[in-house]
């Protein structure tokens, strides 16, 4: 966590210059699943590398990388990372952030991270926002550590972390939904009918295009985080990554009293096929969450007689 930290503050000073030192948004090639990378996701992913050597992390895995590196012979972590997210908000000065996933290490390199998100000794993440913070969760509850730019470390802001059970904002890219899967429209067609609609009350709306900065607010404000499967070729099981996005934004949201599913079944309980693997992901307050579940639950003939018009939720 300390090497974590240091490297995860040393961005927060490159970040905050901008392009006073070069383009960090620039692109400079793609990751192993096709996506742009940018000068800083790599700048990123190297500086975490480079920081690990000697502090027990025998496998290293990347979003930015292909395959499993090995750091530590005899070490006893694996660490997942996604080095820098938000990579599309890097040059219009919006939050972005790293996630990480800590698991015992085992022989196998990939075999370390194809298991049960429920695996996760620690995870967390860094945004660097207004604010460059951290907060991380070891399996038993939340913490916020803010960086202090004076000194450049990072100090325990509050105690434990609750998602707050009442809001009513939803977070989701609404640009897919003719791609959604009708329960998915049903439940955000529900949402925006506001006060006359089923719920019988008025949504908001938010979307930063940052796992990170979503997960923020999320956590600090309450609301629903839905990044679902769809029908756009190569989004069958949404756009983000279960190993070093999803698992440990769900392990984060659980451990400060939320839910995060599929959509239908409980994220942390999925075994990803693949180091890089897809899963869509629906995270927040629990009955906001619930209420997903239960639209997929729906025969799909049922669903728009069942919601909408006839209003089997109506609040
Ligand atoms: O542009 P879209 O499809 O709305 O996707 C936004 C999502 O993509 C991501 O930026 C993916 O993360 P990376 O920047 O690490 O690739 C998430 O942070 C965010 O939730
Ligand atoms: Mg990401
Ligand atoms: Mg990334």
């Amino acid at each position: 966590m300390q090497a974590l930290s240091r490297v995860a503050s040393d961005l927060a000073q490159i970040i905050a210059r901008g392009p006073l030192d070069g383009a960090l948004g620039a692109e400079v090639g793609s990751n192993s699943d096709g996506d742009n990378q940018k000068a800083l996701d790599v700048m990123a992913d190297e500086a975490f590398a480079a920081a690990l050597p000697g502090t027990g992390v025998r496998w290293y895995a990347s979003e930015e990388r292909e395959t499993v590196e090995q750091i530590d012979e005899d070490g006893a972590l694996a660490l997942a990372i996604d080095p820098l997210d938000g990579s599309s908000n890097i040059d219009v000065n919006v939050s972005i952030g790293t996630i990480f996933s800590i698991r015992p290490a085992r022989d196998g390199a990939e075999d370390s991270f194809l298991r049960s998100g429920r695996e996760q000794i620690a995870a967390g993440y860094f945004i660097y926002g207004p604010m460059t913070a951290l907060v991380v969760t070891f399996g038993n509850g939340v913490l916020t550590f803010v960086r202090d730019p004076q000194d450049g470390r990072f100090h325990q802001a509050g105690g434990m972390l609750t998602i707050p059970e009442d809001s009513s904002e939803f977070a989701i890219n609404a640009s897919n939904y003719r791609h959604w899967s009708k329960p998915v429209r049903a439940y955000i067609d529900d949402c925006l009918q506001g006060i006359e609609g089923p719920r019988a009350k008025n949504f908001n709306m938010r979307w930063v295009a940052s796992l990170v900065a979503e997960t923020h607010r999320i956590l600090s404000r309450g609301g629903i985080f839905l990044y679902p499967s769809d029908g756009r070729p190569g989004y069958g099981q949404g756009r983000l990554r279960m190993v070093y996005e999803c698992a440990p934004i769900a392990m984060l949201v659980e451990q400060a009293g939320g839910r995060a599913t599929t959509g239908q079944d409980p994220l942390l309980d999925q075994r990803p096929d693949q180091l890089h693997a897809r899963t869509p992901l629906v995270f927040g307050t629990p009955d906001k969450v619930d209420r997903v579940t239960a639209y997929h639950d729906l025969p799909e003939q049922e669903i728009s007689a069942l919601f909408g018009s006839r209003g089997l939720f109506r609040a």
